[in-house]
């Protein structure tokens, strides 16, 4: 699914209306209709809807929606937001259209005191601002979102969260914040990063029909990755296929006390499906390796707890996963070192890997094209310096993509993938569950299991992160996000493969 920019979702909208045809006024009916259609589907306690409107045609919306309430028998009242500017054009057609109706129990706010009282089980439409919204909220806009916020009551938000921008961050700005969203057609990226969790709820995409034609005029920059791409990435095992088939991998990491790790990266990739695993790892952990992951082969370091010397012979392995649990050591930075010069094909780097590099920023730039580093927030901002917010750390994983010639996937609840080339992607499968230590590890040994078999390192990334996030779905049904570990999602990935064949 594409996600589209303000600008595109405007272009869209005329472009529907222009081809279809279609009146925008209908459109505005078919999206409130489809808003209603989900609204009478969930079972609301109080039944008593309450629809805030702006006069933009979100607040449009609102009234459209007010209307299909009311006519269908349930108890609506509205309220609309008045500050000085008459009604987009077909926000007054449905003003117009509600006055006519019998009942219509409707309410201007001018002034904080004519906050209406708002119970708990009230649900409130939150149809103030939508895809126009061109500055943060202030005075009365402001105070009401606040008010609604601390009223305790459901919150369903109609396109966006009132207040939230799509395409920077709103931190620090008065925002809903939504217990459902209803956006139409497709995902926005304010609804896709990390720090607006507390605004958007659940998020529903509702198809409210325009025109797909437009899709084919657009050049495509960033997707939400779904089933359907996966399948076109994903490559069957053929019938006669053998272990030489399926690439030799090598996991390197682990210390003293983080041998799970790299226990936990080298069976993952073992269940993504290389044809043959070896890991490298101090002497101290051969014992625990050989017993965790019998089908690995083991290599030592002759050092007890830390890595510092690899056999030189690393180019025969198809790819090479490093950092789960390796700790910074200044001997293992070296080792990194070693492996940048020594190996010429891309590279998994993780964790304690990214660490090193980040003690070591000039190494960057020396990394083989196509490389995989997988950092969350804070290793980003170790390696590319300090971001104020998600919408900068994407924006310059993008840049960095380009300029070093890497895929960076920058961990998160949507992980967020750039590469040299090709549109970005953000993932879509995964839970709260899969937040705990371990669940890194899991992926790096699931990403290079894929470069090894000889998938393209982009593709290896999407692929990758999208099946780690849908093992997660699967342990999390099977175990509770609760008590679902990082073992439970490698377990998964039978789960997953069983789908895709
Ligand atoms: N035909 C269409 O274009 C469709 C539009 N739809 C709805 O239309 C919405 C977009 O409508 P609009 O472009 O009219 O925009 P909005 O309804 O989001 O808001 C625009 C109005 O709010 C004002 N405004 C913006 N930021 C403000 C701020 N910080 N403080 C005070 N006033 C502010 C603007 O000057 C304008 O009057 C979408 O989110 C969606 O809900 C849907 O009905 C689908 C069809
Ligand atoms: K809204």
């Amino acid at each position: 699914m594409q996600i589209l920019s303000a600008e595109q979702i405007r272009t869209w909208d005329q472009f529907t209306i222009q081809h279809e045809p279609v009146a925008s006024v209908d459109l505005m009916e078919r999206a409130a209709g489809k808003c209603v259609r989900w609204l009478k589907e969930k079972p609301w306690p109080g039944k008593k809807f309450r629809v805030f409107c702006g006069k933009g045609n979100n607040g449009g919306d609102g009234l459209v929606i007010a209307r299909l309430l009311l006519q269908a028998g349930y108890s609506v009242s509205v309220f609309i937001l008045e500050f000085g500017k008459l009604g987009s054009e077909d926000f007054q057609i449905n003003l117009q259209r509600l006055h006519e109706l019998p009942f219509a129990d409707l309410h201007f706010i001018q002034s904080s005191e004519t906050f209406p009282v708002v119970e708990q089980g009230d649900v409130l439409i939150d149809a103030l601002f939508g895809s126009g919204l061109n500055k943060p909220l202030e005075g009365l806009s402001a105070q009401l979102v606040q008010y609604l916020n601390d009223s305790g009551a459901t919150v369903v938000s109609i396109d966006l969260p009132s207040g939230l921008f799509i395409e920077k961050s709103s931190l620090g700005n008065a925002v809903i914040k939504a217990n459902h969203t209803l956006t139409f057609q497709c995902y926005k990226l304010c609804l896709l990063v990390q720090e607006n969790a507390p605004f958007i709820g659940e998020v529903v995409v509702l198809d409210i029909g325009l025109h797909p034609g437009y899709l084919q005029e657009i050049v495509e920059s960033q997707l939400l990755l779904d089933e359907k791409m996966i399948r076109k990435i994903f490559r069957p095992r053929q019938r006669f296929a053998h272990k030489g088939s399926f690439g030799h991998a090598l996991i390197i990491g682990g210390s003293y006390g983080k041998m799970g790790a790299v226990v936990l990266s080298t069976k993952a990739c073992m269940y993504a499906g290389a044809g043959l695993t070896t890991t490298f790892i101090p002497n101290c952990g051969y014992v625990v390796m050989q017993t965790s992951a019998p089908e690995a082969m083991c290599l030592v370091d002759e050092e007890e707890k830390h890595l510092t010397n690899l056999p030189d012979d690393i180019e025969k392995f198809s790819a090479i996963g490093i950092g789960p649990g390796m700790g910074i050591h200044a001997q293992t930075q070296h080792l990194l070192s070693f492996v940048i010069r020594r190996y010429h094909k891309p590279l998994v780097i993780d964790a304690d890997g990214l660490n090193c590099l980040s003690l070591n920023k000039d190494w960057i730039s020396q990394l083989p094209p196509y490389s995989i580093l997988t950092p969350h927030p804070k290793e980003f901002d170790r390696l590319f310096g300090e971001h104020a917010n998600d919408f900068e750390r994407i924006q310059k994983a993008r840049q960095k993509a380009k300029e070093h010639k890497l895929v960076l996937v920058l961990k998160s609840h949507h992980s967020f993938i750039a590469a040299p080339e090709g549109p970005c992607c953000f993932n879509s499968t995964g839970n709260a569950g899969m937040a705990k230590g371990g669940s890194g590890d899991v992926l790096t040994g699931v990403v290079t299991s894929l470069l090894a078999q000889g998938y393209p390192p982009k593709d290896a990334a999407m692929l990758g992160v999208y099946i780690h996030g849908w093992a997660g779905d699967f342990a999390a049904r099977k175990f509770s996000m609760e008590a679902m570990l990082p073992s439970h999602t490698i377990e998964a990935l039978a789960d997953v493969f069983l789908v895709l064949q």
